[in-house]
């Protein structure tokens, strides 16, 4: 049989292909911007008849059509392994839950621990080989076809082919059922940097080098590092990030990453997922310069150490005053997930001259009240997301501070020259109740 003859034959309509779903069952639904849309609808149809179905992915950037049709999950169970703000809004009504775990763990979960019934996943249309690529979802996905027992996948035209290192596509011989979809590519744009992020971002820059190879993590101030650094006059970066972000496409354009210092990886620009504007889509699309992995690889704390002067940039939410990082989650609401943050402070700390960066603005605003994000202990209930231990720098509008190898009351003190002037007396008599302030500590 011919390729095409094999496409052919495995064809069907989105209804038809949902019909192998049973109730019970665990399915994949792909992730990010790379989410099912056509078989979403289909099985959102079917709710009437299914009970218990349980569907994971990650990060929705569209309402899932099965939650619009069963906000109270009676027929689905809409588990996720790390928030967006559709998602958290879902949790926050008891409409989705969260799947704790270090991202790079993720693959191996699948192959070791997860069952996965029916693996419904985004594809391009299929190569002259028999190849349908995974566009900027390369992430967890080979993992979840692998342990699939049926494999569908939603052929889209408008799905950017995305060159990769490994387990970026997967063979026609491999896949049960096929259905055609022509839904655009979701446009997520970052929007202009807010000043106080720029502000954070002038603390990183001076500490950036000819030659980092930088990962920037989700959020305002990543993005403002990164045009940051497209204007500077730095030489030869190189790029291993977990997420393609749009202000990457800024660094590459500007010529500020060649890769050419990279032990690894020499030359490409890799990571294992991305979404963005149809600018960023266009960039990745069979750009050989980029090669997308499995995230197995591109957040394995002993992969990213490999190469040099690794920069790790990420945000967070709130920092005790000992050092812990709470990142997902508020108090006891899930914001996000821990996602790739403690693999990359991890991994960068093992590079030679590697550093890590956590940044957040150093208050929030609630109800019209402002309310510091540096505190002597995390919100309870608040998840910490690096611990203490691992954190190296932590940066605010106030400054940045190296918390490595420091003692609990010089941490205090660290955290407390960069919190909001307005809180910094407070914190200082709470330092002092639980016993992290020395009488020989700056005021
Ligand atoms: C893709 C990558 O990032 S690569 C690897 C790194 N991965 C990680 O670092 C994972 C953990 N980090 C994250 O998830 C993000 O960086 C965050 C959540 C810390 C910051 O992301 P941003 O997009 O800048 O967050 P943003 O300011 O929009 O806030 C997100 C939500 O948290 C809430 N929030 C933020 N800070 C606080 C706070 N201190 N207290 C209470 N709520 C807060 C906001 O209100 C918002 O909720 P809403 O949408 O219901 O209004
Ligand atoms: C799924 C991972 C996203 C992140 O690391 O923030």
């Amino acid at each position: 049989m011919s390729l095409s003859e094999e496409y052919q034959k495995k064809l069907v309509t989105p209804e038809e292909a949902v019909r192998v779903v049973k109730s019970g069952d665990w399915i994949d639904y792909g992730s990010f911007a790379g989410q099912v849309v056509a078989l979403d609808k289909a099985l959102a149809g079917r709710a009437e008849e299914l009970e218990d179905v349980k569907i994971r992915t990650y990060t929705s950037l569209r309402m899932p059509e099965v939650v619009k049709v069963d906000p109270e999950s009676k027929h689905f169970i809409f588990n996720n392994w790390h928030f967006s703000g559709i998602d958290r809004k879902l949790h926050d009504q008891g409409a989705a839950w969260f799947i704790p775990m270090l991202y790079h763990e993720v693959p191996g979960i699948y192959r070791r621990f997860l069952d996965v019934d029916v693996a419904m996943i985004p594809v391009t249309p299929m190569d002259e080989h028999g190849y349908f690529n995974f566009g900027m979802q390369v992430s967890s996905t080979h993992a979840v076809c692998e342990k699939a027992k049926i494999v569908i996948l939603e052929v889209n035209p408008n799905m950017p082919k995305c060159l990769g290192g490994k387990e970026e596509s997967i063979h026609i011989s491999e896949v049960d059922y096929i259905v055609e979809a022509d839904w655009k590519m979701l446009q997520v744009p970052s929007g202009e940097p807010k000043e106080i992020e720029k502000k954070i971002a002038s603390y990183i820059l001076p500490l950036l080098e000819d030659g980092s190879c930088i990962q920037l993590g989700i959020g305002g101030m990543p993005n403002a590092l990164g045009q940051m650094i497209a204007q500077s006059d730095l030489k030869d970066l190189g790029l291993h990030s977990e997420m393609f972000t749009e202000s990457m496409v800024d660094m590459v354009e500007s010529g500020r990453v060649t890769g050419a210092r990279k032990n690894i990886d020499r030359f490409k620009v890799v990571y294992t997922f991305g979404f963005g504007t149809q600018r960023l889509y266009d960039f990745l699309h069979n750009n050989q310069q980029c090669a997308a992995y499995p995230v197995d690889y591109v957040n394995d704390p002993f992969i990213i150490a490999q190469n040099d002067k690794v920069a790790s940039i990420n945000n967070c939410i709130e920092i005790d005053l000992t050092g812990q990082v709470a990142s997902e989650s508020s108090g006891t609401r899930q914001i996000s997930g821990t996602g790739g943050q403690f693999d990359f402070a991890y991994g960068s700390y093992h590079s030679k001259g590697g550093q890590s960066f956590m940044a957040m603005e150093s208050t929030f605003k609630k109800g019209g009240e402002l309310h510091s994000r540096i505190n002597p202990i995390i919100t309870p209930g608040g998840v910490v997301t690096t611990h203490r231990a691992l954190v190296q720098y932590m940066v605010t509008e106030y400054g940045i501070v190296n918390l490595k190898g420091k003692a609990t009351w010089e941490r205090a003190e660290a955290l407390i020259s960069i919190a909001h002037p307005d809180f910094r007396d407070e914190l200082i008599k709470e330092a002092e109740q639980l016993g992290i302030w020395r009488h020989s500590n700056k005021r």
